[in-house]
């Protein structure tokens, strides 16, 4: 679905991205993991087409993606970002219909027969129904990242690019916003690529992860291959000690305090 080929970036001569070369197949779920400032967000715009590589190429579906016109790259990838949507006078029901962007026509007048009956059922499943007629300024956070799931929703693209989607999310909300994208992900075969700074989050929902580290891959693969507190402890100068989780035996990392990040 998404191929690099030995990408470079640099902003103002300083190499942010450094020969990433990277793969992923359709429906998987990948977890972008890494330091401040280690590369995940401009790897996540290059891809998206925000922003252009120095050299290297990207593939989306055996094309370049900059060969994709706007509409086009629209129905195929969606990109969420850490607060989806601004506090916008909107309310909840046009901004989701928003989302339908790319399947309108110049009237604005949409191509598929089931657009309506799609964004009721995405209100539904979001939970949004009752707040169908707020604007988007009035909602918590919570609400309005689940109303911004819900345009990238009916966008119907088959790649999303999720960058810090949890970050101002209590745990309830952190919960619930992995549980709907996998949801989404179960029904619809979606291709997950999401940057999250949670470690356990990521290693209870996606089933493959890539490490970077400045600027560069430190690892990637299958979630229990790749992550080990050897690598979290090179990647990011912590000691984290390892345990299996008691439902799944999926590995989380418990803190341990000292100086340093408690690491020796
Ligand atoms: N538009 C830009 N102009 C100049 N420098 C930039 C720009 N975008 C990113 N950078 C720099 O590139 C480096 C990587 O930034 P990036 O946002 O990709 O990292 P990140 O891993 O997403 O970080 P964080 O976890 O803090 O969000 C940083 O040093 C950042 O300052």
């Amino acid at each position: 679905m998404i191929r690099l080929e030995q990408v470079y970036k640099s902003f103002d001569g300083r190499c942010v991205l450094q020969g990433m070369d990277m793969q992923i197949e359709q429906g998987q779920f990948w977890g972008l993991l890494g330091p401040n400032g280690s590369g995940k967000s401009t790897l996540l715009q290059l891809i998206s087409g925000m922003e252009k590589p120095d050299s290297g190429r990207i593939w989306l579906e055996g094309k370049p993606v900059g060969s994709y016109g706007r509409k086009e790259l629209s129905r195929k990838l969606a990109m969420l970002q850490q607060e989806g949507l601004p506090p916008v006078s909107f309310p909840v029901r046009d901004v989701i219909e928003m989302g339908r962007f790319p399947f309108q026509d110049w009237l604005g007048r949409d191509r598929s027969e089931q657009a309506e009956t799609l964004v009721e059922d995405i209100m539904d499943r979001l939970d949004l129904r009752e707040m169908a007629d707020r604007p988007v300024s009035e909602l918590s956070g919570g609400q309005r990242q689940r109303a911004a799931l819900g345009k990238v929703m009916a966008q119907q693209p088959e790649l999303v690019l999720l960058d810090e989607p949890t970050t101002f999310l209590d745990v309830h909300y952190q919960i619930q916003f992995m549980e709907l994208i996998s949801e989404w992900r179960g029904d619809s075969g979606l291709t997950i690529l999401a940057a999250l700074h949670d470690i356990n989050l990521a290693a209870l929902y996606c089933d493959h992860l890539l490490i970077m580290k400045e600027g560069g891959l430190a690892a990637a693969g299958p979630t229990s291959e790749v992550l080990t507190s050897s690598l979290l402890k090179e990647v990011f100068k912590v000691d984290l000690a390892a345990v299996a989780h008691p439902d799944n035996d999926l590995p989380q990392f418990l803190l341990r305090p000292g100086p340093g990040g408690g690491s020796q």
